[in-house]
């Protein structure tokens, strides 16, 4: 032991005299710059080069700080000993970090680098606009200098991707509006956002599955697409038009989409937007991932500017041509003279170049009325897939008495199926109507059933009554030359086209909801022959 202390001392001896000469050689003004310069003999003759990556650029927050800690906590959380644990704002998630001055390795592509999260007291607190945090923090990363063009290529591009996709599963979805009429928040943001918690699911939501596999499989392959929409030229963007009667589930839509692909939402409120620049800022402050909705199109946006030009249906894409509003179209005209959204500008919005300033969005304008929508707005690239939310079907119902009671398809009595399926198309009841029933009575399931039963034949008298009242009315105000007999064959024709006969369920459907007009059932047939 007591040897152990002399040669303890003795270095100690040595290594005083040896700073007593250095100080001695080299003179204090002088100190610096040697250290400077042997730490640059040092880095020349070392294999490692080191990148330091500030949690502060400047004034602006370091983006690529934020992702480097995101991205390390997935690893960290494996095979650290010590680690900082936190949970973000609207996250449901924890997120275990690298605690202050630890390190970590990571392999890429057969390179091996090293992080390490530096945290340091800040000296003094320098002039900046807004105050700075009392530590510095950052990320040094040690890698070969052989690897230095694969890493700084391609390897941090991995930690972004990496990082966005951890904080899309921890975090919740965002549901982001802009209801404020125009205003900005303190950060200089249009939207304001809550946490969107809304449990609808493709497999909760009632309708034909065939139809529902369409969607999802048109999702998927919209989200996995990005190769494909850059190799066709195509701006990486989907619009969906869900049309139907009020409760068939197109809001449920909506938010099964955004579940399913696990966007964020932007609900857009057309009548706070004030003219067509501001929609366009507000286009540009959405992020990627997400879905733009507009909801009731046809009572959000004014369309006088299209009647104006329109001379009288039909000439629905000429008025977007035609329009005094065009004029700045290209660039998201009409905002010049104006202080209201134009048709050409919701056009521009969806569609125009400022649309691709982002990537992967989804557009879905809602409405129950798309015979009153512009055909400009329709057509494929705005909107490219139609989707009707129609009455509840028979295995729609199959899906709520699944969700409501519990229901198994073997579940239920086959005679008690089979009326069900009798009755279902002719009542036609919405899923919401149908829901109403079973949530009333979803404890006593029989019970259910039985007044559901019920319900739905007398739907589906009154609705045979009304048709065959309807079809006598619209008989009167025929020719007496017309024969009868060929009206019915066309009307059968008309029924088992699959589009016309969606587009009469909506009118039938507004004229029962709205005032049961006998006079707007005869509309609808003509509007229906029109079709035809
Ligand atoms: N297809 C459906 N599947 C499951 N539930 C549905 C469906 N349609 C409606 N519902 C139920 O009815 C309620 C209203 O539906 P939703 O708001 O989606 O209808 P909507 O078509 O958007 O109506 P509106 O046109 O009035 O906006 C929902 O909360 C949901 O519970
Ligand atoms: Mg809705």
């Amino acid at each position: 032991m007591k040897e152990y202390w002399t040669s303890l001392a003795s270095v100690l001896g040595v290594f005083a005299f040896c700073q007593t000469i250095l100080q001695a050689v080299f003179p204090p003004e002088l100190r610096f710059a040697t250290v400077k310069l042997f730490n640059k003999i040092f880095h020349c003759f070392s294999s490692y080069c080191y990148f330091d990556i500030t949690e502060i650029d400047g004034v602006n927050t370091n983006e690529l700080y934020n992702a480097v800690q995101l991205y390390l906590s997935s690893s960290v959380s494996v095979t650290g000993n010590r680690l900082s644990l936190t949970r973000a704002l609207n996250s449901s998630a924890f997120t275990f970090g690298l605690a202050n001055n630890d390190t970590i390795s990571d392999t890429f592509n057969g390179a091996t680098v090293l992080w390490e999260h530096v945290v340091t007291q800040r000296q003094s607190q320098t002039f900046s606009w807004r105050p700075l945090p009392e530590e510095k923090r950052g990320f040094t990363l040690r890698i070969r200098k052989k690897d230095k063009p694969l890493i700084l290529n391609s390897y941090l591009d991995y930690v972004m991707e990496k990082a966005n996709e951890i904080r899309r599963k921890n975090q919740d979805r965002l549901l982001y509006t802009n209801s404020r009429g125009g205003s900005l928040d303190s950060r200089g943001h249009p939207w304001e956002s809550v946490p969107f918690k809304h449990p609808s699911t493709f497999d909760t939501l009632a309708m034909d599955p065939d139809k529902k596999k369409e969607i999802m499989e048109d999702l998927q392959d919209f989200a996995r697409g990005q190769g494909f929409y850059h190799r066709t030229g195509r701006a990486w963007k989907r619009g969906y038009l869900l049309y139907g009667p009020p409760g068939t589930g197109k809001s449920s839509m909506i938010a099964a989409m955004a579940n399913y692909l696990g966007y964020d939402i932007y609900d857009l409120e057309l009548t706070e937007v004030h003219n067509n620049s501001e929609l366009r800022k507000l286009l540009m402050k959405t992020s990627s991932k997400s879905i733009i909705v507009i909801e009731d199109i046809d009572c959000s946006i004014n369309l006088t500017n299209r009647k104006k030009t329109n001379n009288g249906g039909g000439g629905a894409s000429r008025s977007y041509y035609d329009s005094g509003d065009i004029r700045g179209g290209g660039g998201g005209g009409g905002e010049d003279g104006g202080n209201s959204i134009t048709l050409s500008g919701l056009l521009n919005f969806t569609d125009g170049l400022w649309s691709c300033c982002g990537s992967e969005r989804i557009f879905v304008f809602t409405t129950n009325h798309i015979e009153k929508l512009d055909s400009a707005l329709l057509r494929s690239g705005r909107m490219d897939m139609h989707v009707f939310m129609s009455f509840c079907s028979f295995p729609a119902l199959k899906i709520l008495l699944r969700n409501y009671l519990n229901y198994e398809e073997g579940d239920l009595d086959g005679h008690v199926l089979k009326e069900l399926e009798m009755v279902v198309d002719m009542a036609r009841m919405t899923p919401a109507d149908i829901s109403e029933v079973l949530i009333k009575n979803r404890r006593k399931k029989d019970r259910a059933v039985v007044e559901l039963l019920e319900t739905l034949k007398i739907r589906a008298e009154r609705n045979n009554n009304n048709a065959s009242n309807g079809g006598r009315a619209v008989r009167r105000g025929k020719n007496d030359d017309e024969d009868e007999e060929e009206e019915e064959e066309q009307e059968k024709r008309a029924l088992d086209s699959e589009s016309p006969k969606e587009e009469s369920e909506i009118e039938d459907n507004c004229n029962k909801v709205e005032d049961e007009d006998e006079e707007e059932e005869e509309e609808g047939d003509g509007e229906k022959e029109k079709i035809k």
